[in-house]
């Protein structure tokens, strides 16, 4: 079986050698100097998977199609990965790992004649240096379909091919799993913005205190939508609603938790990372999106759109925030 991983970086690279180790034929894309270390060394994958270097083809873009496709770009480059790609991507089955919401929805409507899938990962992942890759804390990927009656079957098909390499759930109710993950990510801007890690980042008080006020308003914008969370790591509709109604210092439990289970590996986040390459983050499609949908409903959301705004100050001067005026600024009158 051959598997065509688009973008193999810290995620895609982790799946690409996951799955080399599991005996599937695998190609990835990739550029510049990560794409020349695989040539030359190969993927070497470390951490919480154990050790394995995998030697895979490297392209890039497909020349041929592959019997399954994983796109594992960031939200804003994956218009143009599909594009790039779209001749091999046409017809098969593809699965788009990303966070955020609608990513694997657009795909498919670039790709009518393909089953596509989201697949939300649950395990951190980290871009080391050209050509490697480490898991820092263990995860399954839960795996759903954009159109659960026509891609049951593709359902099945991708579930058996990475359940090989990796530990995989799956759901028919992928948006419903998108907004959960989504909950989860709200641990991702307070690293961006401070250069911590997630674990350091829920041991300071007030920046905990910002990150349970910005799952808050994400989980209450979720619930006027009509959301119905897919349970994930401990989450589910039940715990969210008490999360969004008990007492701040109550609530602050939840990322507490959610800190604890990473482990002792500092994890930086996908957003931290970006930030850390000198590249543009993907924080627009994470709390911006929380902005974007509390919008639809009419709700306010101060405190996603500052986190949002402080993540571009950081892009835009290179220089991390001190912990001290974040909360002046997210919790500020207007
Ligand atoms: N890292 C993590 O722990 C987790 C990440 N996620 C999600 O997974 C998705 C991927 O994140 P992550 O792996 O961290 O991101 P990375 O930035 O580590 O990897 C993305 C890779 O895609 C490459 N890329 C972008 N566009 C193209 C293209 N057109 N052709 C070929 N390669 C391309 C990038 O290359 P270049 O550097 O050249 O731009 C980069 O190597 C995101 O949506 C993220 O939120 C989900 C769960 C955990
Ligand atoms: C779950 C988490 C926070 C893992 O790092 C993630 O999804 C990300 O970094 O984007």
């Amino acid at each position: 079986m051959t598997v065509a991983v688009i973008g193999a970086g810290a995620v895609g690279g982790t799946l690409a050698a996951a799955l080399d180790r599991a005996g599937r034929d695998v190609v990835v894309t990739a550029r510049g100097e990560h794409r020349e270390a695989i040539r030359r060394d190969g993927l070497l994958l470390t951490g919480g998977w154990g050790d394995h270097r995998a030697r895979v083809a490297v392209r890039e873009a497909l020349d041929e199609r592959p019997d399954l496709a994983i796109i594992a770009v960031k939200a804003q480059d994956a218009d143009r990965a599909v594009a790039e790609n779209a001749s091999a991507l046409r017809g098969t089955d593809v699965l788009v790992v990303q966070n955020g919401l609608g990513g694997a929805e657009r795909v498919a409507a670039a790709l009518p004649e393909s089953a596509v899938l989201g697949g939300l990962a649950l395990y951190a992942a980290s871009f080391l240096s050209p050509g490697r890759v480490a898991i820092t804390t263990p995860g399954p990927t839960i795996l759903g379909p954009v159109d659960a009656d026509r891609d049951a079957e593709a359902l099945a098909r991708v579930a058996s091919a990475l359940g090989a390499a990796v530990p995989v759930t799956t759901t028919t109710n992928l948006v419903g799993a998108q907004w959960t993950k989504l909950i989860v990510n709200q641990v991702n801007a307070l690293p961006a913005i401070t250069g911590m890690s997630v674990q350091d980042v829920v041991r300071v008080p007030v920046l905990r205190q910002v990150m349970t006020a910005s799952m808050r308003e994400a989980v209450v914008v979720a619930r006027a939508r009509g959301v119905r969370f897919e349970p994930m790591s401990g989450l589910g509709e039940g715990l969210l609603t008490v999360f969004s109604m008990a007492p701040l210092r109550w609530a602050e439990i939840l990322p507490q938790q959610m800190a604890r289970r990473m482990g002792s590996t500092p994890n930086p986040g996908s957003t931290l990372q970006s930030i850390r390459r000198g590249q543009p983050t993907e924080i627009d499609h994470l709390n911006g999106a929380v902005v974007a949908e509390g919008r639809a409903v009419g709700l306010p959301t101060p405190v996603n759109e500052r986190l949002v705004a402080l993540v571009h100050e950081v892009e835009s001067t290179g220089r991390f925030v001190p912990p001290a005026r974040v909360p002046r600024e997210v919790f500020r009158r207007r």
